[in-house]
């Protein structure tokens, strides 16, 4: 799995020849590693040549033409499932993902400016996000995942989408090449509640900032105005990974402690079962299997159920 012309070109231009070698050998041992890499890559290998190019169409992620054959296409997209962030209309072919991230984006995008940004998106899931932020006018997104399913299928998108500046590196934040630095934007969506040390992933993304840069954070809090956390000590809302989840006041000041800037809340929104559900291409347990049958406002386990905040903040010029 190298990368793209495209993607190399942007990142030898960024860190230069050798650690941009470098960079993409990480990627490629990381993607192959995984057990099922053949068989994915069976599948990106057999995609049809189409007409390229990309939109966003009322939130879907509208990639490359329709194929000669959709029955065929759709059937080999399967081979990828679960696909879990979109919309997504690949080659004519409508993939109905287990969320609206669309509905994510329309909650961030009004409160930022990326025109001509340089943007991390950490925990870009298969990248659809990052087309998101280009159509938004950022120069270049380059997301990292460490999910190798996920890299498949942005490969498969990117294939039907054409050369396009949103890169995505199989890659935790933590293992992240230190090269990629300096970013106007980094962005970490439902990533901090899955860190064992909040501080640690608040420290990273702000170290990936260049002075004066955004962060724009997305995560799980906890209803209430005082300084709290819940701490699962087992599951949460069905999920064994989930750590701290804090109130805004206390999510504020984390941020305040990890010295940025002028943190503020942008959005609070409870994730609905229209949000995030299971679907023909997601077809396992969602959101609606993990709530109180007899009160959905508390997850299966008794914890709040899931409310998500939109968080802005700047890391300091100095
Ligand atoms: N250490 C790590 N570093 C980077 N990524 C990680 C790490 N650990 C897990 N991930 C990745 O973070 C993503 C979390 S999902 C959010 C996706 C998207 N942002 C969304 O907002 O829909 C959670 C959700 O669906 O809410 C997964 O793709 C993991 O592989």
């Amino acid at each position: 799995m190298n990368l793209g012309a495209v993607h190399r070109d942007w990142l030898i231009g960024t860190v230069g020849d050798s650690v941009a070698a470098e960079i993409e050998e990480a990627h490629r041992s990381r993607c192959i590693a995984h057990g099922d890499h053949e068989r994915w890559n069976a599948v990106l290998n057999e995609l049809p040549a189409v007409d390229t190019g990309w939109s966003i169409e009322g939130g879907v992620l509208v990639a490359g033409r329709a194929a000669p054959k959709p029955e065929q296409l759709a059937e080999a997209l399967r081979a990828l499932i679960p696909w879990r962030k979109g919309p997504l209309r690949l080659g004519g072919v409508d993939i109905e993902t287990e969320w609206h991230s669309d509905w994510k984006w329309a909650r961030i995008a009004p409160h930022v400016d990326l025109s001509g940004h340089r943007v991390l998106d950490v925990g870009a899931g298969n990248g659809y996000f990052g087309w998101a932020m280009l159509a938004a006018g950022a120069e270049a997104v380059v997301g990292c995942d460490p999910t190798q399913l996920f890299i498949h299928q942005h490969e498969a998108i990117s294939h039907f989408a054409g050369p396009a500046p949103n890169l995505l590196l199989a890659s935790t934040l933590e293992d992240l090449h230190p090269a990629l630095n300096d970013f106007d934007t980094v962005c970490s969506f439902g990533v901090l509640y899955h860190r064992r040390d909040p501080m640690d992933h608040l420290d990273r993304l702000k170290a990936r900032l260049r002075p004066g840069g955004q962060l724009v954070l997305e995560t799980l809090i906890i209803p209430g105005e005082d300084d709290r956390q819940l701490d699962p000590p087992d599951r949460y809302a069905n999920m064994r990974n989930v750590h701290a989840l804090p109130t805004v006041p206390r999510l504020l000041d984390w941020l305040e402690q990890a010295g940025f800037d002028a943190p503020r809340c942008v959005d609070r929104t409870l994730t609905t079962v229209e949000e995030q559900r299971s679907t023909d291409w997601m077809p396992f347990h969602s959101l609606a299997n993990a709530l109180d049958p007899d009160d959905p406002s508390r997850t299966i386990e008794g914890h709040p159920a899931p409310l998500r905040a939109v968080i802005l903040a700047t890391r300091p010029l100095a």
